[in-house]
């Protein structure tokens, strides 16, 4: 295995009243991965305020996300950072295309992420942090391909039709082929991929905090992420959003094994 990992426990950006076991869902999966090749970044203990930006618990989440870009800064080669809630893939995405600038974003999760502020329905920066990429220019929404969303608020609908942003549906993804053209179709050369777990359907992985029905199957995401591997260097990824509920159950050690399976198709 090649791939470098980078642990960031940060729950300050969930909407989910139970955010705190995303910091278990870290722990749980440090022990499967190999400790030379892994890092942690450290997370505030406290919430944080929103400092007026309308983005809840918004100074821990930019502490994390500077302590979070300084670490990768130091990895070399591709890299997984591990959430925690899906915002740590803000961090990711602006130091992978700092350092592959025609690098496309693959965005698997059940929720677009394309709130602004104004449009968030919860504050929560889990909700915003596609947009905040797009919006502040780290990544074009041309070069964005949206895999497997069916969780929709109004504003994100908006915004993907102004933008014009490239969706495929989990039913889509039942053929591996149609994200590799949809990637290609964007011009890039490598790819950032974001999985949030709860892409899955709920029934293939217990430890979901946003658990939304009609997700992808393992296997339909484990063939479509080795076809996209095959085609594009891989710039970076995230793996975020697993909250399991008790550790050390027969569940937990069947999530343990999806999730490693997924990264293993990554490398
Ligand atoms: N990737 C996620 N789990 N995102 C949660 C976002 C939920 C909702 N759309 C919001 O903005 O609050």
């Amino acid at each position: 295995m090649t791939l470098r990992f980078v642990l960031v426990p940060q729950w300050q950006g969930s909407p989910s009243p139970r955010a705190m076991r995303l910091a278990d869902g870290v722990a749980a999966l440090r022990a499967d991965l190999p400790a030379s090749a892994t890092s942690e970044v450290a997370v505030p203990l406290e919430s944080g305020d929103d400092q007026g930006t309308g983005i809840s618990r918004f100074s821990s989440v930019q502490l994390v996300r500077e302590r979070t870009s300084l670490v990768l800064q130091d990895v070399d080669g591709p890299f997984v950072v591990v959430g925690g809630d899906c915002g740590v893939s803000a961090a990711g995405i602006a130091v992978a295309a700092n350092r592959h600038p025609e690098v496309a974003v693959v965005w698997f999760d059940a929720h677009p992420d394309l709130n602004s502020a104004e449009s968030s329905p919860s504050g929560a920066f889990s909700g915003m942090v596609l947009r905040a990429a797009i919006d502040n220019g780290d990544i074009a929404a041309d070069r964005v391909v949206l895999a497997g969303a069916r969780s929709w608020d109004a504003g994100e609908e908006t915004f993907a039709a102004e933008t014009g942003l490239r969706v495929l549906t989990v039913t889509d993804l039942d053929d591996p082929a149609a994200l590799v053209e949809a990637v290609a179709a964007t011009g890039a050369d490598a790819v950032y991929v974001h999985i949030d777990l709860d892409v899955l359907d709920p029934a293939e992985l217990d430890g979901l905090l946003d658990p939304e029905p009609f997700g992808m199957s393992p296997s339909a995401l484990v063939a479509t992420l080795k076809a996209l591997r095959a085609r594009f260097p891989l710039a970076g990824a995230t793996l975020s959003a697993y909250a399991p509920s008790a550790l050390d159950t027969e569940q937990a050690a069947d999530d343990a094994a999806t999730i490693l399976r997924i990264i293993a198709a990554l490398d």
